[in-house]
């Protein structure tokens, strides 16, 4: 198999789909893997690692996407790629199309196959390929909650676990899966007075289980976001539908409840977001302020800590990149029903569900090409 590694372009996006290890993998099962020139120093990956692997390191960038069958990114395709992409073309990334509908209507007129890593599943309900980023986005989202809860970012002002005498800062997760999870943790870290929202109560039990009364578990209603809205310093939204937009939980009108220079992290972003609030945000430029409320809406956040996230990631897609490269897309996706859930778009259809009800389109069964 003919593999293609870009470079990527998104805004601050540092991050490469495979490290020289997972390069050096598939070099010795006969596949040829093509890295364009500095793809992977974001990361701290040089060309003479993936060299030293066995990868042909590719200049011309025409060259690079023509002769591919396999593509392998992190984040979606921009404009000028979702160009490049043809018929023949295995893309797989991080698609997140339930947010975009332009992006999804350029993959449907390209033709190409594109599977997307976060609505790939596991026996367990998870969703595997998307959870090394969310453990990174969840911590990632308490260190630019307490940032901007400093004044020069039009916070109140307040440092998290506060001082002897003075009460610690509250911070509310809406959604306890992975993203929740770790925001919770690092909050916990820090000294905050935690809380977390969930609809599902199974899902509260666990975390109530496992951090043994240091956080709070409130079940997930409008009265509960309300208060969450009114009370906290913080509120993290961390909520996910697989492949579908985000429901907006906290609406502009909730805002004049909350005080002034109290902060919104919206993690849920990449599918849309859950606040009404939110719009999405570059590392460049990740804040703005909305009725006093100052929102963090960045969409990739991983690509900031690129070292840390692309080995977390590259551990979690290795098994399918190898299964992609020796057996085709159709054989990778026949044999394993979890894999199947990835494919996003083939042949200019939609085969998502989810990602077809956004648009309200209809999705072509994926069992039916799998013939
Ligand atoms: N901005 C970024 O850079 C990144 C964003 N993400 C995004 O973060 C979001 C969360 O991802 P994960 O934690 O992995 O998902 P997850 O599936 O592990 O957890 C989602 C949780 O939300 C809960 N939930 C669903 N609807 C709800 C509602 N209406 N009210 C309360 N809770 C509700 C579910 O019960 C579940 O526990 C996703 O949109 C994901 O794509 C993930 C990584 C990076
Ligand atoms: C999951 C995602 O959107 C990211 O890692 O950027
Ligand atoms: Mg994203």
């Amino acid at each position: 198999m003919k593999i293609a590694i870009p470079k990527e372009i998104k805004n601050h996006e540092y991050r490469v789909a495979l490290t020289p290890s997972v390069v050096r993998e598939l070099v010795a099962r006969g596949h040829r893997v093509a890295v364009q020139a500095s793809a992977g120093e974001g990361a701290g990956f040089p060309d003479t690692e993936y060299e030293a692997a066995g990868a042909h390191i590719e200049q011309d960038l025409d060259a690079l996407w023509d002769n591919a069958e396999l593509i392998v990114k992190v984040k979606e395709p921009q404009p000028e790629e979702v160009k490049r992409l043809k018929p023949s073309h295995t893309l797989f990334t991080y698609l997140h199309l339930a947010a975009e509908e332009s992006l999804t209507r350029g993959l449907m007129d390209s033709e190409a196959t594109c599977i997307a890593y976060e609505t790939i599943t596991d026996d367990e309900g998870g969703l595997p390929l998307l959870a090394p980023m969310s453990r990174v986005a969840g911590r990632m989202a308490v260190q630019a909650g307490a940032h901007s809860l400093e004044k020069a970012q039009g916070g109140a002002g307040i440092l998290i676990p506060g001082v002897p005498g003075v009460a610690p800062a509250k911070v509310t997760v809406i959604g306890g899966g992975v993203v929740g999870e770790n925001a919770a943790r690092m909050a916990l870290g820090l000294g905050a007075d935690v809380t977390v929202l969930d609809k599902s109560l199974e899902r509260l039990e666990v975390l109530d289980h496992r951090y043994q009364g240091r956080l709070n578990t409130v079940y997930s209603t409008a009265d509960a976001l309300e208060t969450a809205a009114r009370e906290s310093d913080i509120v993290v939204g961390a909520v996910l539908v697989p492949g579908a937009q985000a429901p907006k939980l906290i609406t502009r009108q909730m805002l004049g409840d909350m005080r002034p220079g109290s902060v919104l992290v919206d993690v849920a972003i990449d599918q849309g977001g859950c606040f009404e609030t939110s719009r999405a945000t570059t590392h460049a430029d990740p804040t703005y302020v909305v009725d006093g409320v100052v929102h963090y809406c960045v969409a990739n956040m991983p690509g900031a800590v690129a070292r840390t996230s692309t080995q977390a990631l590259t551990n979690a897609t290795l098994p399918f990149v190898l299964a992609l490269a020796d057996k085709g897309w159709q054989g990778a996706l026949a044999e394993d029903p979890h894999f199947l859930k990835g494919l996003n778009v083939h042949a200019g259809h939609i085969t998502h569900p989810a990602v077809a009800q956004a648009f309200g389109l209809d999705a072509v069964d994926p069992k039916s090409l799998m013939a």
